[in-house]
């Protein structure tokens, strides 16, 4: 509004001062135009800051839903789309929607407030050249209708190739130990390349459109206001008006026409932010297909007491059901009856057929097969990351269909193969299992775990930072760690996925340590690859093609099945 003021600063220059020929009122005038610019100029401050502070809200609170939907989605869609691609619609859309919210539209509030203002002025100005003014305006208009959408279209697949890029970054920077010892790294590089060439090429077919699109704009704008001066020239001549009024007139004009161009470029920009804001609402709408599931919905059900009762010492006989009930010694912990499961990306093939079998508290179950025989697919189902197609898993007495994913995952600690280290403190490390956990409680896991030794050995002791992926391991140090953590969980059942590689003779003891501290606590099932392991199992389960083709202990195994026989004489060999 104070630059629309300016105007009429400019009309008294003119008319009073300048044509007139009086000298203190063009100083007076001089002052007020001043005045008018330093409030303006003040006004701008507070528009940019405002504008620009809601774009970072807006960016950062569609960040944090965003990731707290991503937390919840299952295994399935995860294996499906590509994680720097889900990383790019975190940086580069939401900052696209940043830019569009914090300077495209503060810069639409000014110039459509400037618009509307600038033509009213004229209108009070001069009428006759206002409607001469009206005529341009549907021609000016036509160009955005025409080339928006070229703009909108590219826009969308120059962001595309932006999240393509960031898959093949995200991928060769985490594997570069694998690129480099290949020496993969020139072939990279030429992805790389290529990848960077195409986000060019549909940069510049969308960076032409709005180039045409501007380029149109200004030439209609500017010869509309040429003419309108032209005609106002002649009325000045004639009498009609006065010079400051069609000076006054010509600043509105171009104020007007200024706003007219900045509103189409924020249209285009707007475009673009559209469809970046389509690609976060598509993830923002894709489910979990495991429903997270209400805590109990059938009150029938023994309810699982919430976390905050659940007592730290979980009795080895079971786990609690609530106050008055421990889990029957006497009754299954869990049981799987008749399963079978099909991976949803590939429904075809089924991957565990008709597997029972039923696992009592206290019990140490080992399930042996060859490989790709299904059996950490068993571990992700008893865990529910994916729904079985048929048949029914039990914990406790409850289907595990009636209890929360919360509920069910309570019950569990998973150890898998290749332990899994965050980049972030050893103590924060053990303790993502139990995040309430002291640091005394920490210690004493790291104790059973045998792992305490060589946190002490490094200069900041449980304060060190493991870097990420846990760089700064050693394999069987790393799986510790995850053992470790898998006892502070304090967990009913423990899910043990037996390390293949090969540890050296000194951690494999101390590994083997810390499991059978572990094993000793809880109930277990363990994926075995070691002779070791299974021959004091209490149960051994094997499997094949995802049939369970045997089951029983060691000795009787090695009579009745030829595929436990053939595992024993491997590992014996
Ligand atoms: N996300 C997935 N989508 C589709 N198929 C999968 C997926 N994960 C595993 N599979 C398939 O399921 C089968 C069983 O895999 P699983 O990992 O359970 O085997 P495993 O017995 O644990 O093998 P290993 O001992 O080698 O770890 C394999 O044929 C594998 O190709």
């Amino acid at each position: 509004m104070a630059w629309l003021v300016l105007g009429q600063g400019i009309k008294l220059v003119v008319d009073q001062g300048f044509v007139a020929g009086d000298e203190s009122m063009l100083f007076n005038s001089l002052l007020l135009v001043l005045v008018i610019a330093f409030i303006g100029s003040i006004a701008t401050y507070c528009r940019f800051y405002l504008m620009v502070w809601l774009g970072e809200r807006v960016c950062a609170d569609i960040r944090k839903a965003l990731f707290s939907h991503l937390v919840t989605l299952s295994p399935s869609f995860f294996a499906e789309s590509r994680t720097g691609e889900v990383i790019s619609r975190f940086t580069s859309d939401t900052t696209l929607l940043q830019s569009v919210v914090g300077t495209g539209v503060s810069m639409a509030l000014r110039s459509f407030v400037m618009f509307v203002g600038a033509l009213v002025l004229m209108a009070i100005t001069s009428t006759t050249l206002t409607l001469y003014v009206f005529i341009a305006v549907p021609i000016i208009l036509l160009p955005i209708k025409l080339l928006g959408k070229k703009v909108r279209y590219f826009a969308k697949v120059s962001q595309d190739d932006v999240a393509s890029m960031g898959t093949l970054i995200d991928e060769s920077l985490h594997e570069i130990h694998t690129l480099q010892s290949y020496n993969h790294e020139d072939q990279s590089v030429e992805s790389f390349d290529a990848s960077a060439e195409q986000i060019m090429q549909s940069a510049s077919k969308r960076i032409h459109y709005r180039a045409l699109l501007i380029a149109m704009i200004m030439f209609i704008s500017l010869s509309s206001i040429f003419i309108v001066a032209w005609v106002g020239a002649l009325d000045v001549i004639s009498g009609a008006i006065t010079p400051g009024e069609l000076a006054a007139f010509v600043f509105y004009a171009v104020l007007a026409g200024a706003s007219i161009a900045t509103i189409s470029e924020v249209i285009g920009d707007l475009q673009k932010a559209a469809g970046a804001s389509e690609r976060i609402v598509e993830l923002m709408n894709t489910s979990s297909d495991i429903p997270i599931g209400s805590t109990f919905p059938d009150a029938t059900l023994a309810p699982f007491e919430p976390i905050e009762k659940q007592p730290l010492n979980v009795n080895i006989k079971g786990f609690r059901v609530n106050e008055q009930a421990l889990v029957d010694a006497n009754k299954p912990i869990l049981t799987l009856h008749n399963i079978g499961f099909s991976y949803p990306s590939v429904p075809e093939k089924q991957i565990i057929h008709e597997v029972s079998f039923s696992v009592m508290p206290g019990q140490k179950v080992a399930i042996v097969g060859h490989s790709g025989a299904g059996k950490s697919t068993l571990f992700d189902l008893l865990m529910r990351f994916y729904d079985i197609d048929y048949g029914e898993i039990l914990i406790g007495d409850s289907a595990q269909k009636t209890i929360s994913t919360y509920d069910i995952r309570r019950q569990f600690a998973l150890v898998p193969q290749d332990a899994v280290i965050f980049a972030t403190t050893v103590l924060d490390n053990i303790r993502l299992s139990n995040t309430t956990a002291t640091k005394e409680e920490v210690i004493e896991a790291a104790k059973l775990a045998f792992a305490h030794e060589f946190i002490l050995d490094f200069v900041d002791g449980y304060e060190t930072q493991l870097g990420e992926r846990g760089v700064k391991l050693s394999g069987g140090q790393k799986q510790r760690i995850a053992i470790a953590r898998a006892i502070l969980a304090k967990r009913p059942i423990l899910l043990l996925d037996e390390a293949t590689s090969a540890l050296d003779a000194s951690s494999e003891k101390y590994v083997k340590q810390a499991l059978d501290s572990l094993m000793t606590k809880t109930t277990t099932l363990i994926i075995a690859h070691r002779l070791s392991t299974v021959i004091n199992a209490d149960n051994i389960i094997v499997l094949e093609k995802g049939k369970v083709i045997g089951q029983g202990k060691h000795a009787e195994l090695m009579a009745a099945s030829p595929v436990y026989k053939e595992f024993v004489e491997l590992q014996l060999s």
